[in-house]
């Protein structure tokens, strides 16, 4: 896989790797790169990871880089994510025009001054009742495995395994995969976490239909987990894409953590 940092592409880059903010600092001047559209992962990606997802809070670095991003001419903000719509504004305090895809691309709104302006999704009544039975069975197979817990979001149910020892994460995660291909209709297996959905949704799909809309003719992306891989996928060689973290990656750059990150992000607001 490509790999900008070339011989070892699990290693992470320390802090300020050059040609990373190299890149951000000649978009940031190159007024061909308008409209310009930021995609940024919420977990792992601003916010550092946590046991309990409720506590994730963006870094507050963070919070004034985006609202910059934002103020900028000809940028256009998003955040491209697993989460839940709702829980998406609650936890990522981003300026009011800020695109919101939630739920890996099965919901979508944008940030208003008063509050959500969001495309309602609408299950079917078929997709209701599997939800249903997929939350029953997800927490059937949490049941007795200290640790483990389900997430319910509109459109699918989490298994999580972070808190659990490897053993009972390991048998939850693969009777919650066995699950998904039963039941499910979108299987992610992301970060201690197994998420069986009932529409098809993709992060990569709802980005490009984004960019399209907006007109973007460059897009820098950064995600730290293998649902981003299908945002980076759906970009193209001009884009700018980042990867947080260790792991394979399609992405061009790579930064150590959420701080870094953010960090390389503020070389592409005007000073
Ligand atoms: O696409 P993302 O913004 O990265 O969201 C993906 C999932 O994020 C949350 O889970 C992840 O973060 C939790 C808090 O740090 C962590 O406890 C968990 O292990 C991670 O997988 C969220 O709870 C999920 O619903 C999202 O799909």
């Amino acid at each position: 896989m490509a790999d900008h940092f070339g011989a070892d592409p699990l290693a992470a880059e320390p802090l300020g790797a050059e040609p990373l903010e190299a890149a951000l600092v000649a978009l940031a001047q190159d007024d061909r790169a308008r409209p310009l559209l930021v995609a940024l992962d919420f977990d792992g990606t601003l916010a550092p990871l946590q046991d309990d997802p409720s506590q994730s809070r963006i870094l507050p670095a963070g919070v004034v880089t985006l609202r910059a991003l934002a103020a900028a001419d000809g940028v256009a903000l998003a955040l491209v994510s697993g989460r839940a719509l709702h829980d998406l504004h609650q936890l990522a305090e981003v300026p009011e025009g800020t695109y919101l895809i939630g739920s890996h691309g099965a919901e979508r709104a944008r940030v208003t001054r008063h509050g959500l302006d969001r495309d309602v999704v609408r299950l079917t009544d078929a997709q209701a009742d599997r939800l249903a039975e997929l939350g029953a069975q997800a927490l059937a197979i949490a049941r007795g495995r200290d640790g483990v817990w389900v997430e319910t979001k509109p459109t699918a149910v989490v298994v999580h395994t972070r808190l659990a020892e490897r053993p009972d994460a390991s048998a939850a995660e693969t009777a919650a995969l066995d699950l998904g291909a039963r039941l499910g209709t979108n299987v992610l297996h992301g970060k201690d976490v197994v998420e069986i959905s009932v529409l098809h949704a993709s992060k990569g799909e709802a980005l490009r239909a984004l960019r399209d809309e907006l007109g973007s003719r460059v897009v820098v992306c950064a995600g730290d987990d293998v649902t981003d891989e299908h945002a980076f996928d759906a970009l193209g060689p001009d884009d700018l894409t980042i990867k947080v973290g260790p792991g394979p990656t399609s992405a061009r750059y790579r930064v150590p953590d959420p701080a870094s990150l953010v960090h390389a992000l503020t070389t592409l607001t005007p000073r």
